[in-house]
């Protein structure tokens, strides 16, 4: 099954949205979409008076901002991607981590920083995978947003990168797993600047020297750092590429974006 995680650049853009929801319908077989929106929910944030503030690429969210991000993500966002995959013929669900139990969390511990409602997922195994296995064997396709709750009531933020490598890891002793991360660029790049510096192949070593070189940074460490994770953990396949890449998937041919591992041979 493949677990496609959309990034925020590209849900921004109506047109590259589009595209990648026409190629995401018509991929064969199971699958499960995870949107983000961090820049949506930041840009209507800012006409309500709501300035964003991110640490260590995850937002810091106080009551007011998790009410924004629920009625982004859980709502105009969710809801439009699932009326779009509907008009695609794919038989769409919308989800959060509250929807069916699938992903409870706990509210991030305050240390030195006070993240306010950011839920961590103690890990895979708390995930409700019967539920969700249960939806895609019905031929539904779960569309999460990247909120989990906390089983008091209580709804909390989580990056819509772990949503996907947890949901994945979750989901590996039921099917073979492909978690493919797609964004705006073409995939990892050697030159932040070159979008055709695409490095086709990352293991863990590689991943270790280009940290230290400062080629990979920001929103890409956690990207990889969930990567890795779901690698080894069961995931049986890992990519990250831009939107458009999508088809060579189904495929099997001619990806262009980067394929990660934990030793390349
Ligand atoms: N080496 C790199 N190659 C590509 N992107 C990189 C690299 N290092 C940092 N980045 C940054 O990581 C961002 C992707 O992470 P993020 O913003 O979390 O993506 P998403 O839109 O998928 O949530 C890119 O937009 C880019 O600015
Ligand atoms: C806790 C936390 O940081 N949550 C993220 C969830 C959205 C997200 O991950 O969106 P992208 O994938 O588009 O970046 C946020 O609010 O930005």
């Amino acid at each position: 099954m493949y677990i496609i995680k959309i990034g925020g650049n590209v849900l921004d853009n109506p047109v590259r949205l589009q595209r990648f929801l026409i190629d995401f319908a018509q991929l064969p077989g199971p699958k499960i979409l995870v949107h983000g929106g961090g820049k949506i929910a930041s840009t209507i944030g800012l006409q309500l008076g709501i300035e964003p503030q991110y640490v260590e690429g995850r937002r810091l969210t106080d009551a007011e901002t998790l009410k924004l991000v629920t009625m982004v993500y859980a709502g105009l966002i969710n809801k439009n991607v699932v009326a779009q995959l509907q008009a695609l013929g794919c038989n769409a669900i919308g989800m959060t981590g509250a929807d069916a139990n699938a992903i409870p969390a706990t509210k991030r511990p305050v240390k030195t920083i006070d993240y306010g409602f950011v839920g961590d997922v103690a890990g895979p195994e708390t995930i409700n995978a019967a539920a969700i296995h249960a939806l895609v064997q019905a031929g539904l396709t779960p569309v999460f947003a990247p909120l989990t709750h906390d089983g008091q009531g209580g709804l909390l933020n989580t990056n819509a990168d772990t949503i996907a490598s947890v949901l994945a890891t979750a989901l590996a002793p039921h099917f073979a797993v492909k978690l493919v991360y797609c964004f705006e660029k073409k995939g990892v790049l050697a030159d932040a600047d070159n979008d055709d510096s695409v490095i086709a192949h990352i293991d863990l070593d590689r991943y270790s020297a280009l940290k230290t070189e400062g080629v990979v940074k920001d929103g890409m460490i956690p990207k990889l750092d969930n990567a890795f994770a779901a690698l080894q953990n069961g995931v049986s396949a890992v990519l990250i590429g831009e939107a458009e890449a999508l088809p060579s998937l189904a495929t099997g041919s001619g990806f262009t974006g980067t394929t990660i591992s934990l030793k390349h041979g």
